[in-house]
């Protein structure tokens, strides 16, 4: 009998050492027990999408520290990542400090999430949970904004990414955002644009292959995160019996 909680709790934590224990020999003495350590369970892939402040990087936040509390390991992360060294250029042109062509920052933008697609999937793989502020669907969006960029063309350098088991998608009209804090400093902060914007965003949830999720961002930060939250318990349930997806494949 405890042996078996012992490893129920192994299995619970989620941890590498419950993949090593799949191969141990521990297993073969616990015959009995050795499915249940060997059903190795993943993290889920999260992500929030919407108009410039509909209020993601909060509900991130806020769903981040829920699950952790909830003993459920999960990081967030977010995209642009303006730490790395493309997130670097990408930044100082989002800031106006830089100017780049709009194909050559696309591209720059897709590479600054492929560079961070292993460790993406190692902590998948982990069991960790990930919270993504902003994913290859704000890509998409705010390129196919400008004059003369397919969608067709804006997806293809993301294909192939971890897909998401959850895109929740903040809906907040540009008008309502804009008078959120600090709305205008940076380069797309203008509101004709993020109407555009959402247009493409909206394009892009007619796709069903993805569990898209829509989200009334007018509503209070309480009530998106409840809601936010009860999204998340049922895709991290699914996705922990599911391979990690490949994006627009
Ligand atoms: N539900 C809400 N109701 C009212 N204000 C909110 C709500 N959620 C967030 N805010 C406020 O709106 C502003 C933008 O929020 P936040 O940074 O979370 O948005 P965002 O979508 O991540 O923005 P951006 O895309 O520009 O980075 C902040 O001042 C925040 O406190
Ligand atoms: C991921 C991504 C983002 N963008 C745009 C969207 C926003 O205007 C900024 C990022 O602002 P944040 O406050 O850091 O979220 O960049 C884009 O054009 N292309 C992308 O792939």
């Amino acid at each position: 009998m405890f042996a078996v909680n012992w490893f129920k709790k192994a299995r619970m934590h989620r941890c590498q050492f419950g993949r090593w224990l799949s191969s141990s020999r521990i297993l073969h003495k616990y015959g009995t027990v050795s499915r249940v350590a060997m059903s190795y369970r993943r993290g889920a892939l999260i992500v929030l999408e919407g108009v410039d402040r509909a209020g993601k990087t909060t509900q991130c936040k806020k769903l981040v520290q829920a699950l952790q509390e909830s003993g459920r390991p999960a990081e967030m992360m977010r995209f642009p990542d303006r730490t790395t060294k493309m997130g670097k250029l990408i930044s100082a042109y989002l800031e106006k400090k830089s100017n780049l062509e709009d194909h050559t920052v696309h591209l720059l933008f897709s590479a600054n999430r492929w560079e961070l697609v292993p460790l993406m999937r190692q902590k998948l793989e982990q069991g960790v949970t990930l919270v993504v502020d902003r994913y290859a669907f704000s890509g998409v969006a705010f390129t196919s904004a400008k004059p003369g960029f397919s969608l067709e063309w804006c997806m293809s350098p993301d294909v192939g990414l971890p897909k998401p088991d959850l895109v929740l998608f903040l809906q907040l009209h540009p008008a309502a955002a804009e008078q959120r804090g600090e709305f205008g400093a940076e380069r797309y902060e203008n509101s004709d644009f993020q109407k555009t914007v959402l247009q493409r965003f909206e394009q892009l949830m007619k796709d069903p292959s993805l569990n898209w999720q829509v989200i009334d961002a007018a509503k209070s930060i309480e009530d998106l995160h409840k809601q936010i939250k009860t999204h998340s318990d049922t895709a991290i349930t699914t996705a922990e019996s599911q391979p990690i997806g490949e994006l627009w494949k």
